[in-house]
């Protein structure tokens, strides 16, 4: 799967993920109210709604970026409405060719942990019969729990070829609570960042690892550092524009080959129907609004990365 990520970010030219946030006050008017008309004020209605929602802007960038990171907490809190249409997006997702990071943060004992990864990594067998739950093709997890908590994940990601992306310097503003913490001569996030390598070369695709690292947009200077440390470790690099993080700082993040980075943005993406900016595609245009968002973001992207 990192190859086919990086054969696709190359073929299109785009290292971008869209982050499939969606919340009820990002749906435009015309899938809000038919999906109340329809179902009530229910959750069955807001998960038909994120639904159409999502297929809307999936179907105006599958051919401008090669994945999407639907992040499963704006489903859940839905319950199980909320996590079928998670399900339906992943899937249609991937009939459309795209990349789909399954944006989970996830972390327990082994045990547990093994069960997360089939859940959306792998399949499960039921009296010889196999189905999967969420067929995910990378996952986010957080590293907390050390090594025994990782392998099951390495574990699985080796036998379906699939990928992770592990917490190593996070985007939000207390991320140095913990992760700036000195250990020894090192900042953790340091510590953790060699780990991370270090799983990776368990798993190696072509040129980079299955094992990726989640390195925020906000912190440029880390993401440098970072770079040099973890040279065939591809980065996830959320943060971008409604956080804060800059085009222009985020050459920090790529490797001398022009790879080595993907830039999520979520908001600023599927909400660009809500941007004074894209008013010409309110409403109806939601869709074509986010694709122009895409292309802008694009171009951003070169010009600072030049
Ligand atoms: O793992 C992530 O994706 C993640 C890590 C991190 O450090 N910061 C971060 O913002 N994220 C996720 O990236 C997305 C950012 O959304 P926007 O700020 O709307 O672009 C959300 O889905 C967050 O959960």
């Amino acid at each position: 799967m990192i190859n086919l990520l990086i054969d696709k970010i190359k073929e299109q030219n785009s290292p971008i993920v869209v982050g499939l946030d969606p919340k009820v006050e990002f749906l435009p008017e015309c899938v809000r109210e038919k999906a109340f008309k329809d179902f009530g004020h229910s959750s069955k209605a807001i998960g038909e709604a994120f639904y159409e929602f999502n297929k809307g802007i999936i179907d105006h960038i599958y051919d401008v970026v090669p994945s999407v990171k639907p992040q499963i907490a704006m489903y859940e809190q839905y319950g199980i409405e909320g996590l079928i249409a998670y399900k339906k997006t992943v899937d249609y997702a991937k009939s459309k060719g795209l990349v789909v990071i399954g944006d989970i943060k996830r972390g327990d004992i082994a045990s547990t942990a093994e069960a997360y990864a089939v859940g959306h990594l792998g399949q499960v067998t039921i009296e010889g019969n196999t189905e999967r739950g969420f067929d995910s093709d990378f996952i986010t997890i957080n590293p907390y729990m050390g090594y025994d908590t990782i392998k099951p994940f390495l574990d699985v990601c080796k036998e379906e070829n699939r990928g992770l992306f592990v917490l190593v310097k996070t985007s939000n503003p207390s991320s140095g609570d913990f992760q700036d913490l000195k250990v020894g001569d090192d900042f953790l996030y340091e510590r953790v960042a060699m780990k991370v390598d270090e799983w990776g070369q368990e798993h190696m695709g072509q040129e980079y690892s299955y094992v990726g690292a989640v390195v925020g947009a906000t912190y440029p200077e880390v993401g440098k550092r970072l770079r040099e440390l973890m040279p065939k470790t591809y980065f996830l690099v959320p943060g971008y524009g409604a956080q804060g993080g800059k085009a222009e700082d985020m050459a920090h993040y790529f490797n001398k080959d022009g790879l080595g980075a993907i830039i999520n943005s979520s908001r600023g993406i599927i909400a660009a129907h809500k941007n004074p900016k894209y008013e010409q595609f309110k409403n109806e245009g939601f869709a074509m609004a986010s694709r122009q968002a895409v292309l802008d973001m694009k171009k951003e992207l070169e010009e600072a990365l030049r």
